[in-house]
């Protein structure tokens, strides 16, 4: 078999979907992007086609190390992004070309179902308990929240009492009924990521995510020195060369690499084993689509450390597109009674995706951007 063309669609509300063909009919579909950047990754998958067309595309850990360490520079977002979104495809290829979900071939299931949760309040936080009472009506009990808006370097008091009274409210109004982490999404310096997780501490947050930025990585110790929230993160970081140091320092308890920024299945799951190795349990982060959480879920059913998976259906970015609109056969993603995902039974990824509707909707997709926010001083901030 050999690899004859790969498709991009760029989709509403921000993903692009991936489809690689092959001269015996098999089709494989991916999900490489980069939030805001959909046509850098395009264009670099495009680039790394090159490495890919003509290949057998059942030789995925070759045709992985040929698109890292093929073009001398690698690493990084969009590279990692784009191998990522081609890994996933061959990996659905070689499914359906062996007739075995994902999972059977990376050695079967460790559990039955997998948790998941959902995000509640938006870029700003806001109407979280009416959206997590709503959410639970639909079985949740699991959330996850932006842990603040902007936040200064140095920050004011009425800026940390509104991250900790908002948290304050939600253990008030549900009790230990809900779990929640706390995503500061970058938006927290050093110094006041040390203020914020002692004040947050008598409230138990599940997690505190990207407590600082990746590149603040040196102060995960640090801040998990001063408590006993589990610290996670993995969102921004691409490969095991990163995730290693992070291993090796220290101070994360959970790492959330995404499978379509992290190089894929192929890299993902060895990102998984590292982490189990050091008693850290992984939480895959997905606020994409259906290709990109179909690709967490088989990492979540053959990896014994995977804990929650963040799927994005009803997310606040997603405008204009949700999770299951491009798939055909919806019931592979349905969550059971409590917020669970069920193993894939079909071959591949298990996602049967509706090409008709990515063609027609890829036409008019946009070109969706994060906001630039700025302080009230006019410098920029985290977003
Ligand atoms: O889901 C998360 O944890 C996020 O931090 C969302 C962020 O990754 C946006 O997708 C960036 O566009
Ligand atoms: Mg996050």
């Amino acid at each position: 078999m050999k690899v004859t063309r790969i498709t991009t669609y760029r989709v509403p509300p921000r993903w692009m979907f991936l489809k690689i063909e092959t001269d015996e009919g098999v089709v494989g579909w991916g999900e490489p992007v980069v939030e805001g950047r959909a046509r850098t990754v395009e264009a670099a998958v495009h680039e790394l086609s090159e490495l890919v067309i003509g290949q057998d595309p059942s030789r995925i850990n070759d045709l992985w190390q040929a698109m890292y360490r093929g073009g001398f520079y690698r690493g990084g977002a969009v590279f990692m992004s784009a191998i990522a979104g081609i890994d996933q495809a061959l990996w659905d290829i070689k499914g359906k070309v062996l007739n075995a979900p994902v999972y059977e071939l990376l050695g079967g299931r460790v559990r039955d179902r997998m948790k998941t949760y959902c995000w509640v309040g938006g870029d700003r936080p806001a109407d979280v308990i009416a959206q997590i009472k709503e959410r639970m009506t639909h079985g949740f009990d699991t959330f996850k929240l932006n842990g603040c808006e902007e936040m200064a370097i140095i920050a004011t008091s009425k800026a940390v009492d509104a991250a900790v009274s908002r948290v304050a409210e939600i253990r008030e109004a549900f009790g230990t009924d809900v779990e929640f982490g706390l995503d500061f999404h970058g938006r927290v310096s050093a110094p006041m990521a040390k203020v914020l997780v002692r004040e947050l501490e008598p409230y138990r947050p599940l997690f505190i995510e990207e407590p600082v930025l990746a590149e603040q990585a040196e102060y995960y110790p640090r801040i998990a020195e001063l408590t006993s929230i589990p610290l996670a993160a993995g969102e921004r970081m691409y490969s095991r060369f990163e995730f290693k140091h992070v291993l090796e320092r220290g101070g994360i308890s959970i790492l959330q690499p995404d499978l379509s920024h992290a190089g894929g299945i192929t890299e993902c799951v060895k990102i998984a084993a590292m982490a189990e190795a050091y008693d850290v349990a992984v939480a895959p982060h997905c606020p994409l689509g259906p290709i990109a959480l179909a690709s967490c879920l088989h990492l979540d059913f053959v990896s014994w450390n995977a804990t929650l998976q963040e799927q994005s259906m009803g997310i606040h970015y997603n405008k204009g597109g949700e999770v299951l609109d491009y798939v055909r056969n919806k019931e592979a993603l349905k969550l059971d009674a409590e917020g669970y995902a069920m193993p894939f039974t079909g071959p591949g990824l298990g996602i049967d995706v509706n090409e008709e509707l990515v063609i027609e909707r890829s036409r008019d997709a946009g070109d969706w951007r994060n906001p630039l926010w700025r302080h009230a001083d006019g410098t920029v901030a985290e977003w």
